[in-house]
């Protein structure tokens, strides 16, 4: 299958506007256009007139084949492929009020790092329940993708997951480039736990940072963090192997590495002592793992999974423990094997 010619990337944040690059760059010689939603006219404004996103990706430079509008009809108008990248929280309503408007014959990408808040849903589903669209005409991409440093081409990986893996490589084909080069795999279920329990450990291991602990703290931390994201990914029905390569331990190494993560520095910044308002007050860009934590832990009760981790974290989003807390109650577990299936 040819790839697509048109792509409509839904929010104009670090990573949609960051995604939509890297298709643009992709499809340049193909004569591709990319042509990206803001919720804020004043965005697509700055992207059309200086080429930039300011607020999001400083002085970055996007592509000529590259271009915004605030309307969403405009920006779904004959599009091959809808990539969405808006906040998890807020996709279901979205999708209601744009479904009319996606043509039917698209395939969706989501970008999205979130398990829905009161349903536990993984976005892939809240797509095809509010789009009415078949499992294999809609794919997920995740990995070690930190928007600021793709945004200034610094090489990466990824993974396009889909049930169907020919519609995986038909994106791929579209969002291959110098910069960025993605997998395939049809493991949805574990691809998308894998970059939504992420955020839940980076929120752990930027409290360590916060609280100038140690590397060995932190690799701790990573390490079990995997252990009961591959849990939780297994007992809905994803694959292990999965977990251990880009979308699981790959984004987890970078999300709890770098200071670019939202994640990460929510975490520090509980640390050094500020409330949850405070700390979403000050970031002002989507921290997925703040909101999802407690959907993760909800998920993980109802099948039974242990994940102490998440269950702590969750225990300090709510005021419940103090930050200080938090290594003090996983250190005092009962002693117990170290296999990733060990009870
Ligand atoms: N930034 C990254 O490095 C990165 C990388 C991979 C995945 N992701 C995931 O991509 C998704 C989007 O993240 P992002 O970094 O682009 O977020 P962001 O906070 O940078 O941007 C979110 C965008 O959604 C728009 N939006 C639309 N409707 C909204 C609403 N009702 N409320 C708030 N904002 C609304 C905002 O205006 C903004 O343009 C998240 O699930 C995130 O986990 C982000
Ligand atoms: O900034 P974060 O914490 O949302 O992480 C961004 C990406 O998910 C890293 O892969």
């Amino acid at each position: 299958m040819r790839p697509p010619q048109t792509v409509a990337v839904l929010g104009a944040g670090s990573w949609g506007t960051t995604f939509a690059k890297i298709a643009a760059d992709s499809g340049d010689s193909r004569g591709v256009q990319v042509r990206v939603w803001a919720r804020r006219p004043e965005a697509a404004e700055e992207i059309n007139a200086t080429r930039r996103n300011s607020r999001y990706l400083g002085d970055i430079q996007l592509p000529a084949n590259l271009q915004a509008t605030d309307d969403v009809a405009e920006a779904l108008n004959g599009a091959q492929l809808v990539v969405l990248a808006v906040p998890a929280q807020t996709l279901r309503a979205q999708l209601r009020e744009f479904k009319s408007l996606v043509p039917k014959d698209a395939i969706i990408l989501s970008l999205m790092k979130g398990l829905e808040v009161g349903t536990d849903a993984r976005m892939s589903q809240v797509i095809a329940e509010e789009l009415e669209w078949p499992q294999d005409r809609i794919a997920v991409l995740s990995g070690p993708n930190l928007a600021m440093e793709i945004a200034r081409e610094e090489p990466t990986a990824s993974v396009v997951a889909c049930s169907s893996i020919e519609t995986a490589g038909w994106i791929a084909s579209a969002c291959t480039t110098p910069y960025f080069r993605p997998y395939t795999n049809t493991d949805v279920i574990g691809t998308e736990i894998g970059g939504i329990v992420k955020n839940v450990i980076a929120l752990a291991v930027g409290i360590c940072e916060g609280k100038q602990m140690g590397d060995n703290t932190k690799a701790s931390v990573m390490t079990r963090g995997l252990a009961e994201t591959t849990r939780l990914a297994v007992a809905l029905g994803g694959k292990s192997e999965t977990l251990f390569g880009l979308s699981g331990m790959g984004d987890l190494i970078a999300t709890c590495s770098s200071s670019l993560s939202r994640n990460h520095t929510a975490g520090r910044l509980l640390a050094q002592g500020l409330t949850l308002d405070e700390v979403t007050g000050k970031m002002q860009q989507t921290a997925e793992g703040i909101k999802s934590a407690q959907a993760v832990l909800d998920r993980a009760i109802q099948l039974g999974v242990y994940m102490p981790i998440t269950e702590n974290v969750v225990a300090v989003l709510q005021g419940v423990i103090s930050v200080d807390e938090l290594g003090p109650r996983l250190l005092a577990r009962e002693l117990k094997a170290e296999g990733v299936h060990a009870p």
